[in-house]
Parts: C-alpha cells; sequence; structure tokens
C-alpha cells in the first residue's frame, strides 16, 4: 500500500499534457480545466466528441497523432491514460526522470500522483480517494458528499471571505479575530438553503459591503460575549 500526500496545484500557465483521448483521458481532461488548467495539450489518434468539442471551442490544444517523447517537453504535469499499458508505463517512467508530476490511469503507482474525485462548490474544493483500493467506491462518496453540500456553499464561501478579508484588516487582537471568524463559518447553510442564499445578487457594491459590515458587527458581538 502507498501513502498519499493531498495538494492543491495551482495550473494557471503551466503545461499540461493528456496522453490518450478515450473516456477516461476526457473525463481528467475536463477535471484539469476545471482545476485551472489553461495550457492543455491532449495527444491520441482518436478522441470522443466531447474532447474534440473543446479543441473547437480552444480549451485545449488537440494532437490527433500518438504520443512522441517530445510531446511532454516543458510539460509541468502529464497524464497517461490510453489503452496501451506499456506506453502508460514508459510515459510514468520518462516523466519522474525529469521530475515531471505524472499520473497513469491504470497501475496508479506507476505515477507519481492518483486523480481524486472532486466535488466543487465555488472556493470550496472537497477531494476524496481510496488510493486505489476502491474507485467505485470514490465515486459513491463523491456522490454523497455533493448532495450533502449542496450549492449554497458558494455563495456561502464567498460571503465568509469577504467577512474574513474586513475582519483582518479591522479586528487587531487575534484571538477575536478568531473566534469571530470561527462563529461565521458555524453558519452553515441549511439543507432549505440549497440554491437560495445567493450572496449579493441583485446587491450594489455599496450594499454588500453593507450587508458584511452588519454581520461583522453581530459576530463582534457574540464574540465578545463568548470571552
Ligand atoms: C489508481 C487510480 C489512478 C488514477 O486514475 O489516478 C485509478 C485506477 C483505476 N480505476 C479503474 C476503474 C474505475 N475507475 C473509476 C472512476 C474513477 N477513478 C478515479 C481515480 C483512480 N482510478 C485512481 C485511484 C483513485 C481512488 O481509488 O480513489 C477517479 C476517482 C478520478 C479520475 O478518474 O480522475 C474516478 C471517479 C470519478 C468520479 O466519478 O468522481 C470507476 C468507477 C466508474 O467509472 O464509475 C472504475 C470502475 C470500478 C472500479 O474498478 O472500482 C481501474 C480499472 C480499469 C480496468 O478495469 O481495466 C484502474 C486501474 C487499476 O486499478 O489498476
Ligand atoms: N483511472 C480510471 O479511472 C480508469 C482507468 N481505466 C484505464 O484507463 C485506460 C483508458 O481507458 P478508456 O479511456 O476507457 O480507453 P479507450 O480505449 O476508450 O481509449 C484509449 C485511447 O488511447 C488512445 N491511444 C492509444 N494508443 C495511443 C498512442 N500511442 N498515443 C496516444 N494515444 C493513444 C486511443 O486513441 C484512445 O483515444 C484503460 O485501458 C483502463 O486500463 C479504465 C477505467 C477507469
Amino acid at each position: 500500500m502507498s501513502a498519499y500526500y493531498p495538494i492543491m496545484v495551482r495550473l494557471f500557465g503551466k503545461r499540461c499534457v493528456v496522453v490518450g483521448g478515450g473516456a477516461v483521458a476526457e473525463r481528467k481532461t475536463i477535471a484539469l480545466l476545471e482545476g485551472g488548467a489553461d495550457d492543455l495539450i491532449v495527444v491520441a489518434p482518436q478522441v470522443t466528441t466531447r474532447l474534440e468539442e473543446l479543441a473547437a471551442a480552444g480549451c485545449i490544444a488537440l494532437l490527433r497523432r500518438e504520443y512522441q517523447d517530445k510531446d511532454s517537453e516543458g510539460a509541468f504535469l502529464l497524464i497517461a491514460a490510453t489503452n496501451d499499458r506499456l506506453l502508460n508505463s514508459g510515459i510514468a517512467v520518462y516523466a519522474e526522470k525529469r521530475g515531471l508530476l505524472v499520473n497513469t490511469a491504470e497501475m496508479g503507482e506507476a505515477g507519481s500522483f492518483i486523480t481524486p474525485s472532486v466535488v466543487r462548490r465555488g472556493e470550496l474544493v472537497i477531494a476524496l480517494t481510496t488510493g486505489g483500493a476502491s474507485p467505485a467506491l470514490t465515486a459513491l462518496l463523491r456522490r454523497r458528499l455533493a448532495a450533502q453540500y449542496g450549492q449554497a456553499y458558494e455563495p456561502f464561501l464567498e460571503r465568509l471571505h469577504a467577512l474574513r478579508k474586513r475582519v483582518l484588516a479591522e479586528v487587531a487582537d487575534p484571538e477575536l479575530r478568531a473566534a469571530v471568524l470561527r462563529l461565521a463559518a458555524e453558519e452553515l447553510p441549511n439543507e432549505d438553503d440549497q440554491g437560495k442564499n445567493d450572496f449579493g445578487r441583485g446587491m450594489s457594491s455599496g450594499q454588500i459591503d453593507f450587508d458584511i459590515e452588519e454581520w461583522m458587527t453581530k459576530l463582534l458581538r457574540a464574540a465578545e460575549r463568548g470571552r
């Protein structure tokens, strides 16, 4: 069994290469785009319709041919997702030698990272893995988490972020600051709020500032009482 260390990687401005164009390569390409990849090359003789559409829309560069080692020159991250086992493991060896981050869609241990299942709600990102023990369970838990942490978390996070900026700028006492931010986080959206509670929708920026100001005042009072 391997141990894994989870990190959140910034991909903006970094070359990423996906080798393969089937269902698995498509899923990983979309996950890379959702993760901010803006310099993404997909190399495969055959690709899915969705990958063709992404190329037509300018989201990815498509090389419709067999992979060559030169395709990964200058890459930061590489994903080997072909149905050719030997090629996938060859790419992993090549990439590891050059210090590139590499994932193989089979034999996860052959690469330097594996891909988790992800639930995104704006700035909230929940990523999970079973380390290759049961990808089916990973996908099942992702569906459960998506239902549990609904759309309302996106505006909730925006509101928390706006509040935190103000609190960091205006509350000097570190203990009080932490207490206020902990209380704010406890105001979790409830199930009935799913889809509602849209932060700032229809509000002017002045109104949003006022809303955050009022919230901060209320939280400061509650935090002071709790001391
Ligand atoms: C090791 C890893 C390497 C990697 O790809 O990084 C890997 C490897 C393999 N997966 C296989 C099969 C399946 N994979 C899925 C689904 C996902 N697999 C993903 C990741 C990973 N898969 C990494 C481990 C992550 C972990 O364990 O948590 C997810 C999370 C993300 C993603 O794909 O990016 C995505 C869910 C996305 C979502 O829906 O949220 C399903 C379920 C389904 O399709 O519904 C099945 C069928 C059921 C089953 O087998 O359990 C096979 C056998 C292939 C064969 O039979 O030939 C191998 C090869 C092997 O095990 O050697
Ligand atoms: N990690 C995961 O979640 C899963 C992994 N797998 C593994 O991933 C592999 C790929 O699965 P699918 O996408 O369903 O396969 P697929 O058969 O639909 O697609 C294979 C792709 O590889 C491309 N390819 C083949 N030789 C190539 C070469 N020399 N250079 C560039 N591209 C080449 C083909 O053109 C095709 O686009 C499977 O063999 C399986 O072992 C399968 C299911 C889930």
